[in-house]
């Protein structure tokens, strides 16, 4: 479970994150949208424990990220939006340095990491340099490293960019099977088809402020749209809104 109380985050002037208080619950997708600029990368660099809030709080499952950050950030997997990868390593290798970050112990790390490199159809590159794979392969080995170490909440900045559409689909559905196994998933994304497709909510953040939560229905009441199109809500209350 993932609740943010007051989450505020100021660059001088700038109100990046605006007071921002939401819940989301065990096995949920929830998608965060919002224009370029809103304040979604850092309220998931707060949640991720990589930036300290200026006020408010993070608790994931039950443990707070500014108090207990180590605890905090062995529960959740995290992608950021710009994620790092040693080119010099292998596949391997690198879920290996990753599993060793998270304290995992050689002890069922193969079997795991096997598992999880098939699942992204990465097992034969397994032994090959990062340096020499395309743009989908290293994305799909980040998510790999992300859900290593078994995590209960996954927190991923923009999953699709640049993703080819075996690629997009490959981690809809991966998001998806997740979340029917309990997982919970904080996903902010621009390709609101896949939100739609893939969240059971979502929330609009606009300059700093959540602006609208619920499913894709409640929005389309809310924002009064005729069609049952995330777009379509999305354009109607941003632009309400600025
Ligand atoms: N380190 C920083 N210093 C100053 N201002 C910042 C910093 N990081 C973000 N901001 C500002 O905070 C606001 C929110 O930025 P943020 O990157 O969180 O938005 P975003 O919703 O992720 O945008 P995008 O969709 O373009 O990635 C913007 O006005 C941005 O310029």
């Amino acid at each position: 479970m993932i609740e943010l109380s007051g989450l505020t985050k100021r660059y001088g002037r700038i109100m990046a994150v605006d007071n921002l208080s939401l819940k989301v619950e065990e096995g949920e997708v929830f998608g965060f949208i919002g224009p370029n600029g809103a304040g979604k990368t850092t309220t998931i660099r707060m949640m991720g424990g990589l930036i300290a809030p200026t006020s408010g709080s993070v608790v994931i499952n039950g443990v707070d990220m500014l108090k207990e950050p180590e605890k905090g950030k062995q529960s959740i997997g995290f992608i950021p939006d710009r994620p790092y990868l040693y080119g010099k390593l292998t596949g391997m290798e690198f879920l290996r340095f990753t599993a060793d970050l998270y304290g995992m112990s050689n002890n069922g790390f193969f079997d795991k990491a096997e598992n999880i490199l098939r699942t992204f159809s990465l097992w034969d590159w397994a032994g090959e340099l990062i340096d020499s794979y395309s743009h989908g392969m290293r994305q799909r080995l980040i998510m790999s490293a992300a859900l290593i170490h078994d995590p209960k909440v996954l927190i991923v900045d923009e999953p699709m960019v640049g993703l080819d559409p075996r690629a997009i689909r490959l981690v809809k559905d991966m998001i998806k099977r997740l979340a029917r196994e309990g997982m919970t998933v904080f996903v902010s994304t621009h390709t609101l088809e896949v939100a739609q497709d893939i969240c059971h909510r979502v929330g609009v953040i606009h300059k700093g402020k959540v602006i609208a939560t619920g499913t894709t229905k409640d929005l389309v009441e809310q924002a009064k749209v005729d069609r049952e199109d995330l777009e379509a809500v999305f354009l109607r209350l941003t632009e309400e809104a600025s």
